[in-house]
């Protein structure tokens, strides 16, 4: 969905070119001011799934006169990239005709970002020419003197490239909070578990103290309501305090950082191995509550801006931020940089804690690399002593593939969100049979591309009402040997080691067999 925004503006203002292309957006939203604008984004995002105003598929503008409101088109697009990443949105001043030419694109631009494959696609390989201040223009678009396959476009769609410069830029500025953000009051969003909360105080601490833990049934709120519930206790236990309406801040900035439409790799997925690392804390860290807050941010942050593909694709089609990685733990490190940027900016307080203890959040956000299992595997069996970095970056390890875990009805879900998350893979892949990553996404044969129908309400309706995992599989009756194949290559072997090295975790590796056995049962021959 895409929308227009059009800030004080009055009915004569219009010119003939916004009057022609107004059609072309979903909805025209008018305001009065900037302020009224962040308000209308914040709460488009977290309202209720399946959320047709994500901001992820459609292109939305913002057309206002800066001159009325002492903030610059640059400085409006500026925060954008900061507090609202995924976006595709950017400002424009409407007073300029000439400006008014990107309303042209609209239709083209809506057309990649309404089709989940070339959406994707035009994420992982496409970058726009408009360089961050403080990047050197010079290296920017070249590997080495080489030059990038990644297609430089025009489109206003994210891209990964754009997200890790832009992070890169602010790690220059070091701006602060501006106060069109700063006067938010982010509690004001989240009457969803605010409501809950006056029935029962202990509702959502109730539902994070147990294995049973099963994101998929909150909504975006009460998302934020866990992480920021968790987050505060730890920070008070670990004596590195945050003010609420920062901590929500923060929250919302990561929340808006993931990508909403992914199937398994978005803010849920986050919170999910956020709380399993908590769980695996409160057996294994007991008395360090610093690691155990800084761990559970790691967690909380260790997917942020995943594309829901995998660093096989980005190398095989050599991406600029493969390169930019060289091709090692791309995606991971990719992560740990946004997050970095990402914490510096919103709790600086953590890295003062210790340049050491701090780095546990880098070394535990690379170590969710699955290219890496074996060598911890390998080291969760034969290092002695135990080293504390490998605890660590055993606990993470686990909490990430912890949906293997869980009661099967919670599991069932999660095995079928990766499996719809690996078709798209697969569709991917099948694009690329035809048409190279880079190309053109301005170009004819994106018109010709199959359009893949936008999910997201059906997958929400089965997250919430269907329980049961035969009904799951009844649709998708190759998730049994999707998980079979899962559990034999990784989980169990992982998960067994684990509760023999610490006996309290015994219940992993229970949970493990329990659910491979009916899997099993309903395995399909191929
Ligand atoms: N239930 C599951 N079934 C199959 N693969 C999984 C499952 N859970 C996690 N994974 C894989 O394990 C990987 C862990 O790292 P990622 O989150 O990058 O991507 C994850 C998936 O590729």
């Amino acid at each position: 969905m895409s929308t227009l925004f059009l800030i004080g503006m009055h009915e004569i203002e219009k010119s003939q070119t916004i009057i022609r292309n107004e059609h072309y957006f979903d909805r025209i939203i008018e305001l009065h001011d900037l302020d009224s604008l962040m308000i209308d984004l914040y709460r488009d995002r977290v309202s209720s799934f399946p959320n047709a105003h994500n901001f992820e598929t459609g292109v939305s503008l913002v057309l206002y006169d800066p001159s009325k409101f002492q903030l610059s088109v640059r400085q409006l697009n500026v925060l954008f990239k900061r507090f609202f990443p995924s976006f595709n949105i950017s400002a424009i001043d409407h007073t300029q005709e000439e400006n008014l030419q990107r309303l042209e694109c609209i239709e083209r631009e809506n057309n990649i970002c309404r089709n989940r494959i070339t959406r994707i696609n035009h994420w992982m390989y496409h970058h726009h020419d408009d360089i961050p201040d403080g990047i050197n223009k010079k290296n920017y678009g070249t590997i080495n003197g080489n030059s990038i396959p990644t297609q430089a476009c025009e489109a206003n769609i994210y891209t990964l490239l754009l997200h890790l410069n832009d992070s890169k830029a602010q790690q220059l500025h070091k701006a602060s909070v501006p106060r069109l953000i700063r006067n938010i009051e982010f509690m004001s969003f989240l009457s969803d578990p605010l409501e809950k909360i006056s029935q029962d105080e202990l509702h959502y601490w109730n539902i994070l103290s147990t294995w049973d833990f099963c994101a998929l049934s909150l909504s975006t709120q009460e998302l934020i309501w866990c992480g920021f519930t968790l987050i505060k206790k730890l920070s008070k236990d670990a004596k590195v305090l945050i003010a609420d309406n920062k901590l929500l801040l923060l929250l919302f900035t990561l929340e808006s950082s993931y990508h909403q439409v992914n199937k398994f790799h978005n803010f849920r997925h986050a919170i999910d191995v956020m709380q399993a690392t908590w769980q695996l804390c409160t057996y294994l860290l007991e008395d360090n509550p610093v690691q155990t807050l800084l761990l559970c941010m790691a967690a909380i942050g260790h997917d942020v801006g995943h594309p829901g593909t995998n660093n096989q694709l980005l190398c095989n089609c050599e991406s600029e931020v493969a390169q930019n990685f060289k091709n090692v733990s791309i995606l991971e490190n990719f992560h740990r940089e946004l997050f970095q940027q990402l914490l510096s900016d919103h709790w600086p307080q953590l890295l003062s804690i210790s340049r050491k203890q701090f780095n546990f959040i880098s070394e535990a956000i690379l170590a969710t690399d699955m290219a890496l299992h074996s060598q911890y595997e390998d080291r969760l069996m034969h290092e002695q002593p135990m080293k504390q970095i490998t605890l660590i970056s055993l606990i993470i390890k686990a909490a990430d593939i912890s949906n293997v875990t869980r009661p099967l009805s919670i599991s069932a879900r999660w095995a079928y969100l990766i499996t719809l998350e690996f078709n798209d893979c697969a569709l991917l892949e099948s694009f690329h049979k035809a048409h190279r990553p880079e190309q053109d996404c301005f170009g004819d044969s994106y018109k010709n591309v199959d359009s893949p129908k936008e999910d997201l309400g059906s997958i929400q309706d089965i997250l919430m009402n269907v329980t049961n995992p035969d009904d799951i599989i009844k649709s998708h009756p190759y998730i049994p040997n999707g998980q079979i194949f899962f559990i034999n290559t990784f989980a169990e072997v992982f998960f067994n080691a684990l509760s023999q090295k610490f006996s309290k975790l015994e219940f992993l590796s229970d949970n493990v067999k329990i659910n491979k056995e009916y899997w099993m049962q309903h395995k399909k021959s191929q």
